[in-house]
């Protein structure tokens, strides 16, 4: 199984807001059809409309793949449309956070393959990260079909254990957000320090890019990467010195946060 299976068969998108839009978005950017995409959305955007996929329109009978993408709290709602599709072949796949892949097969059948994943918004330029796990009547070739559909919007790493999807949705699904607001923390210190606002945001967007992108490029770890920018007795220590506090820095707060994330996920998931 591969795209080919995906444009013959048909995809259809179950909620296409934030996060499904920005996997449609690198999908048809790497070249899926927009002819084999069939979303259904109360209220599609703009951006939808123009991209030439159905909408609310007909659906494949069997579709390759169904990606679920809606919110958790409207599951109830969105379940019994997609009890309806399918024939046992048809993969499906939920992003949802929370919802546990037994609530899926409670709608959909037991039998039915399933594969729940935590992708992340930079999907829309195809730089995403997605956890993925299947139930156990998802066949390897269908978790092979799930990630090679992901891997086009970015990279793919399997879990062992359902449970771990909490952790993962609190670092990588949340964490675009953690670092969007550490953008603005910057530029908003910056601007404390004296900056013009659009200097202050220029300067923290391309230094936290920058930083990305060097991190993931390099051959030393992120800590040697701190220690290089970090000059003996000079500014980085002095910064340094009030981020990495143990008691009052980011490690607390990162703790904090992404506990208060998973915990989230978990509290969804009852
Ligand atoms: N936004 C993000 O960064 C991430 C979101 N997710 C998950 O993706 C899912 C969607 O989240 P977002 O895209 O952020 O939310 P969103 O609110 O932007 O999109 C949800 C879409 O579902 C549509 N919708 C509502 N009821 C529907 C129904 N009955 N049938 C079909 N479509 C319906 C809405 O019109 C909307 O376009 C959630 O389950 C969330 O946990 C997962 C990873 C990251
Ligand atoms: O905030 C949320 O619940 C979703 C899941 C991960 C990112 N956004």
């Amino acid at each position: 199984m591969n795209m080919d299976h995906v444009a013959e068969n048909g995809l259809v998108l179950l909620g296409c807001g934030k996060m499904g839009g920005a996997m449609l978005q690198g999908w048809l950017a790497q070249g899926l059809p927009p002819t084999s995409v069939s979303v259904i959305d109360p209220n599609p955007s703009d951006w939808l409309r123009g991209t030439g996929v159905g909408i609310n329109g007909d659906l494949p009978e069997n579709p390759a793949i169904v990606l679920i993408a809606v919110k958790p709290q409207m599951m109830g709602e969105a379940l019994p449309t997609l009890a309806a599709m399918g024939n046992g072949t048809t993969l499906f796949v939920s992003v949802a956070a929370g919802t546990p892949i037994a609530a899926f097969e409670a709608a959909l059948g037991a039998e039915s393959p399933i594969v729940r994943a935590m992708p992340n918004t930079p999907a829309a330029v195809g730089r995403g990260i997605t956890a993925i796990i299947g139930n156990a009547h998802a066949s390897a070739a269908q978790v092979d079909l799930a990630e090679m559909l992901l891997r086009a919007v970015g990279q793919v790493v399997r879990l062992d254990t359902e449970d771990q999807m909490d952790a993962v949705t609190g670092v990588s699904g949340s964490g675009p957000a953690y670092v969007f607001h550490m953008i603005e923390c910057l530029a908003a210190a910056g601007e404390a320090q004296g900056l013009a606002p659009a200097l202050a945001m220029q300067l923290a967007q391309a230094t936290v890019a920058g930083a990305g992108a060097l991190a993931e490029a390099a051959d030393e770890t992120p800590a040697q990467l701190r220690v290089n920018v970090t000059s003996p007795n000079g500014t980085t220590q002095a910064g340094l010195a009030v981020l990495m506090d143990e008691e009052t820095g980011l490690p607390p707060l990162m703790r904090k946060t992404v506990a208060a994330a998973a915990d989230r996920s978990r509290e969804l998931g009852q």
